[in-house]
């Protein structure tokens, strides 16, 4: 069989027109139908690109001129958007960043799901009024450079720091702390940790901050337990900063690029902050996974519950459910919810904040949902409503089997990847039920990323 020639060839140039958006945010163009993904082009625009990579069915190409720019395009504010890797979408203005984020939904919804878009309802993306300074969490690598440290972000592709004082996404509170640390931590002479040599002290630093507390939580991630100078750095931050509440190590000794390893200890302070979703409150500690754009987690949480439509005596399952987030959300409006998650730790916390707010009819398990569940239904427990908002790699095909057999009236479904939504969404309405509405929310303003939550009801 004769072997199929791209249409192009690499280091050549080509005029195009770019048609669509990958799910990534590159430019798409299309020479004699052959795909060519393009960085920093948007849809309807023209332009000369070259040809750097050439694959079996697609090719990779660079932007070398614009032709005819696109009327979403826009400056990107922030003077390290080309270098960094954080953000891919701040050239495409925030009303075409939503519109994008829609139309992903509607792209897989059809083409994975098999969904008639006439018959389910995709709402237009719900985003922030001001879509910067969102995160509450900041985890930046510590390097060195002549006479000092950096703190920063790896460029991108690559593990060289490079130091940044803000990050236009970040809250300006996270960048404050992680600047004066860092210079904390120079004058005491700390070294970074060297990647290479596997040797020096700091490999990062994280801060938290708890944006209806005002609570902030630094927490030191070092080689080994041995952190010299320690305390005069932490009489320095807490005089310098009273809104920390905690100062953490984190120990990992290992040759990786995980950030955090296994031991972590207090070194003054509280073991957790304090932070509000709406009215409920969490206790989040070093290592607790908390959703890092609290403005939208609500908007998130309020249209689960919408979803859910509990009016009181409803026995609900909240399943990969974190330290309790949405279950307590849920816990408000249910008569019983049962929170399921793979993390100790996690469970831990959930039944800590189900405590601090006073819930009784919420409670817990550790185990992965695709054997607790099942395990559960198996001794005969039934839900009206389950909930379910797992990793980017969606939901074991076991639950969803148990979801089938034990016919809740409604599954909500909270989703971080569009594509596994859809396939899960697919294997459900196989199984007898009818997806109603999806509504995307812009949990991460400026990158690819695209939330979305979907209502099922059994037919
Ligand atoms: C997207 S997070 C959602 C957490 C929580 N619902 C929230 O909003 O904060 C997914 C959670 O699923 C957990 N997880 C991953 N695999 C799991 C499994 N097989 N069974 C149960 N939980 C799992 C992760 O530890 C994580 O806490």
């Amino acid at each position: 069989m004769s072997k199929i020639q791209a249409p192009v060839i690499k280091n050549e140039y080509y005029d195009v027109t770019f048609e669509d958006l990958t799910h990534e945010g590159a430019g798409v163009a299309k020479i004699e139908g052959f795909p060519v993904f393009v960085e920093n082009a948007l849809p309807d625009e023209r332009g000369k690109i070259k040809i750097i990579k050439v694959k079996k069915g697609f090719a990779f190409g660079r932007l070398i001129e614009l032709y005819e720019e696109s009327k979403n395009r826009t400056e990107a504010p922030c003077p390290i958007y080309s270098q960094c890797g954080g953000c891919q979408l701040q050239h495409l203005s925030y009303e075409g960043q939503l519109l994008f984020k829609k139309k992903q939904v509607e792209q897989v919804l059809t083409r994975i799901g098999k969904l008639d878009l006439h018959k389910v309802k995709v709402h237009p993306t719900i985003g922030m009024n001001e879509p910067w300074n969102y995160r509450n969490k900041a985890q930046v690598p510590i390097g060195e450079r002549e006479g000092g440290l950096v703190a920063g972000f790896y460029q991108k592709r690559s593990h060289d720091i490079i130091d940044m004082e803000r990050c236009l996404i970040q809250q300006a509170e996270n960048d404050d702390v992680v600047q004066a640390v860092k210079k904390i931590c120079e004058k005491y002479g700390i070294r970074a940790y060297n990647e290479e040599k596997h040797k020096g002290c700091l490999r990062h630093i994280m801060v938290r901050y708890g944006l209806v507390t005002k609570e902030m939580m630094v927490v030191f991630v070092t080689k080994t337990a041995d952190f010299q100078q320690k305390n005069e750095i932490i009489n320095e931050i807490t005089a310098k900063f009273p809104q920390v509440k905690s100062i953490v190590q984190n120990i990992n000794n290992k040759r990786t690029n995980v950030i955090f390893g296994n031991d972590t200890n207090v070194l003054w302070g509280e073991e957790y902050i304090y932070d509000k979703i709406g009215d409920v409150k969490f206790a989040i500690s070093a290592r607790s996974f908390y959703q890092v754009n609290p403005e939208q987690t609500k908007v998130l949480y309020d249209k689960a519950l919408e979803y859910a439509g509990l009016t009181g005596t409803e026995s609900v399952i909240d399943a990969y459910c974190g330290i309790g987030t949405i279950s307590l959300f849920l816990a408000q409006k249910a008569k019983k919810v049962f929170g399921v998650e793979i993390v100790p730790e996690a469970i831990e916390d959930a039944k800590r904040n189900a405590e601090l707010n006073g819930f009784t009819n919420a409670e817990f398990a550790v185990g992965e949902a695709e054997v607790v569940i099942p395990a559960w239904y198996n001794k005969g427990n039934k839900a009206d409503v389950i909930v379910v908002d797992p990793p980017r790699k969606g939901c074991d095909e076991a639950l969803l089997k148990t979801i089938l057999d034990m016919k809740p009236k409604r599954v909500v479904y909270v989703s971080c990847n569009p594509g596994t939504l859809a396939r899960d969404l697919h294997f459900l309405e196989q199984g007898g039920y009818e997806t109603v509405e999806v509504q995307p929310v812009d949990m991460f303003p400026h990158t690819t990323h695209c939330e979305a939550v979907a209502w099922l009801e059994l037919v």
